[in-house]
C-alpha cells in the first residue's frame, strides 16, 4: 500500500529560550506519514526540551508547531502524539496490563491489537500480572513500549528509547518504529547510538549546544 505523504508534525522557526538564552532553535522540520527522524545533538543541546515542547509540557518561546496541519492545541495532543521519555509514565503498583488499560481509557484504543497481543509483542507475556515495581528496568521499558502499540496516536516521540534495553530489546525498538512508519505513523527519536532503522526513511534533525 502506498500512503499519501501527509504532514503529521511540523515545526516552523521553533525555539525555546530559558532566561533569554537559547536552549534550541530556531529549527524547522516536517514529519510526514511514514517518516522517522533522528534528533541528534550533544548532551545539553536541547533534545529532551524539544520533545517537551512538542508534547505541550513546555511552551515554545518562538515559532509554531502544527499537528496534522492545524495549529498545536493541547486538547488534540492526547489522540495524536504519544511520548516515551526518561520517566516511563507507568504506575508502579499496577501490572503492565492494568497500566495499558488505564492508558487506553485516557487516550483511546488502536484497532487491531489487544493488550495481550501488545505485551506478547514486547516480550512481556508471563509478566503481565506482576506489579510494575517488581519488573527490571528493561522490562519496565518494554511495558512502556507496549503502550505505544495500543494507543491510536500516529506520532511517536521517543526520547532515548534504547536506554536499559539489551540487544534483543534494541532490535525490538527498531522493529516497532519501522512497522509503525510503514503503517502510516511517524516517529521522532533521540538517541546517542544504537539506531539502525530498516529502510531509507530516516531523516536527521541536528541541535547544537
Ligand atoms: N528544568 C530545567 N531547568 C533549567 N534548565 C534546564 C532544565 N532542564 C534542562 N535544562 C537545561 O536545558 C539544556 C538542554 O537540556 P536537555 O535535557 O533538553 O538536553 P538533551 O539534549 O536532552 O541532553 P542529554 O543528551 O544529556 O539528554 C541543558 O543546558 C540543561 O541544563
Amino acid at each position: 500500500m502506498t500512503l499519501a505523504l501527509t504532514p503529521l508534525l511540523q515545526a516552523r522557526a521553533l525555539a525555546f529560550l530559558r532566561q533569554d538564552e537559547p536552549v534550541f532553535g530556531p529549527i524547522d522540520f516536517t514529519l510526514n506519514t511514514g517518516e522517522i527522524a533522528l534528533v541528534e545533538g550533544d548532551n545539553g543541546s536541547g533534545k529532551t526540551t524539544l520533545m517537551r515542547v512538542l508534547t505541550g509540557m513546555l511552551r515554545a518561546t518562538q515559532g509554531e508547531v502544527l499537528l496534522e496541519g492545524a495549529p498545536f492545541a493541547l486538547d488534540r495532543v492526547a489522540g495524536a502524539i504519544v511520548f516515551l521519555g526518561h520517566q516511563l509514565g507507568l504506575k508502579a503498583e499496577l501490572t503492565p496490563r492494568e497500566n495499558l488499560s488505564l492508558a487506553q481509557a485516557l487516550y483511546g484504543r488502536r484497532e487491531g491489537l489487544s493488550i495481550e497481543g501488545a505485551l506478547r509483542d514486547v516480550g512481556l507475556a508471563g509478566y503481565d500480572a506482576e506489579p510494575v515495581r517488581r519488573l527490571s528496568a528493561g522490562q519496565k521499558k518494554r511495558a512502556a513500549l507496549a503502550r505505544l502499540l495500543i494507543l491510536p496516536a500516529r506520532v511517536w516521540l521517543l526520547d532515548e528509547p534504547y536506554a536499559n534495553l539489551d540487544r534483543d530489546g534494541i532490535a525490538l525498538v527498531n522493529r516497532l518504529i519501522d512497522t509503525h512508519a510503514r503503517r502510516g505513523g511517524a516517529a521522532l527519536v533521540t538517541s546517542h547510538g544504537a539506531v539502525s532503522f530498516a529502510g531509507d526513511a530516516l531523516r536527521r534533525i541536528r541541535l547544537h549546544a
